[in-house]
């Protein structure tokens, strides 16, 4: 069994998007600019767009983070995303997720000019995606790509299970494995809350993507000898005997999964490292004006 070492893998990525920056500055050239607005005071989501901001700092981009109140209306939010899309000095900018329930979140993502929209949301990138053509892959199922890239682990003719089919990790995911390129080219069943027999499912697959947010819902008996199991879940569980007085953990049975798959992620240490350096990567890209387009 091998880790698939997402906070190291982040790191590497993190090293080469700073060099990028510093070639930037060196001709004079403006530097990458990501902006994030998050709308209530949610914890977990302040502490993601915190490490967002951090990782902005670490690689020499600029940041800006817009903290809107969690009564804000649809319209005050739209006016900012106006005011962004306007900003030259703006590259690329997200929209923190989940938003309160006054707001329309897909009003919201088809407000961003998907020329910054660096999450990838935006109906135009997502079509772009599901076309094969250039454009930006959501974070999280392009960190999962970037580590099976990385740890060169075969996807093609192989069998992809995705648990889950949210709008920002399942649904993409299930359209990125079975694209035409590398990593694609697989064969891929996605699973959500109506499929039945679920258990048969998995245990045929080559490789399991779990984005759920149910911990321990991924068991040994679940998945066949020399799996590649990817866990996208985190969850947040109190436990008083932690500075912070909880800790997160995945959708995997890490401990009775590992000694069966080929190739794990951790939680944490795995696919949440690797989302933050992407969401960068998209903000060089977008700087440059370029996108990505699988090989
Ligand atoms: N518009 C938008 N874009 C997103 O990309 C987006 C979002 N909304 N809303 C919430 C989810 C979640 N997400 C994570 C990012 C980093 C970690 C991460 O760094 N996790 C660390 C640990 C963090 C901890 O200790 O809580 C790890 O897994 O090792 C996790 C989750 C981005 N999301």
């Amino acid at each position: 069994m091998e880790i698939l070492d997402g906070k190291k893998v982040s790191e590497d990525i993190k090293n080469e998007i700073a060099a990028e920056v510093q070639k930037m500055k060196d001709n004079g050239e403006k530097v990458p600019h990501l902006a994030a607005i998050i709308v209530g005071n949610d914890g977990a989501s302040l502490t993601y767009v915190g490490s967002k901001v951090k990782a902005c700092e670490r690689v020499g981009f600029e940041s800006t983070l817009i903290k809107m109140p969690n009564t804000t209306s649809e319209t005050e939010l739209l006016k900012k995303i106006k005011e962004l899309n306007a900003d030259d000095n703006i590259d690329g900018f997200i929209v923190q997720l989940p938003l309160p329930k006054q707001i329309d979140t897909q009003e919201v993502l088809m407000a961003i000019d998907p020329n910054k929209d660096v999450d990838g949301f935006h109906p135009e990138n997502f079509g772009k995606m599901a076309l094969d053509m250039t454009t930006f892959i959501p974070a999280t199922p392009f960190g999962i790509l970037e580590l099976l890239e990385r740890y060169g682990v075969e996807t093609q003719g192989k069998h992809t299970v995705v648990i889950g089919r949210s709008h920002i990790v399942g649904r993409p995911m299930s359209i990125l494995m079975g694209r035409k390129g590398f990593p694609g080219n697989s064969t891929v069943t996605l699973t959500h809350s109506y499929t039945k027999n679920i258990s048969q499912i998995t245990t045929q697959a080559d490789i399991i993507i779990t984005a759920l947010g149910v911990p321990n819902y991924l068991k040994a008996e679940m998945v066949k000898d020399d799996a590649v199991v990817i866990d996208v879940g985190i969850t947040r569980v109190s436990d008083d005997s932690t500075e912070k007085g909880y800790r997160i953990t995945g959708d995997v049975d890490f401990e009775n999964v590992s000694k069966k798959a080929s190739f794990i992620t951790p939680v944490p240490g795995g696919v949440g490292p690797m989302t933050i350096a992407m969401l960068l990567k998209n903000t060089l890209l977008a700087r440059e004006q370029k996108r990505l387009k699988m090989r």
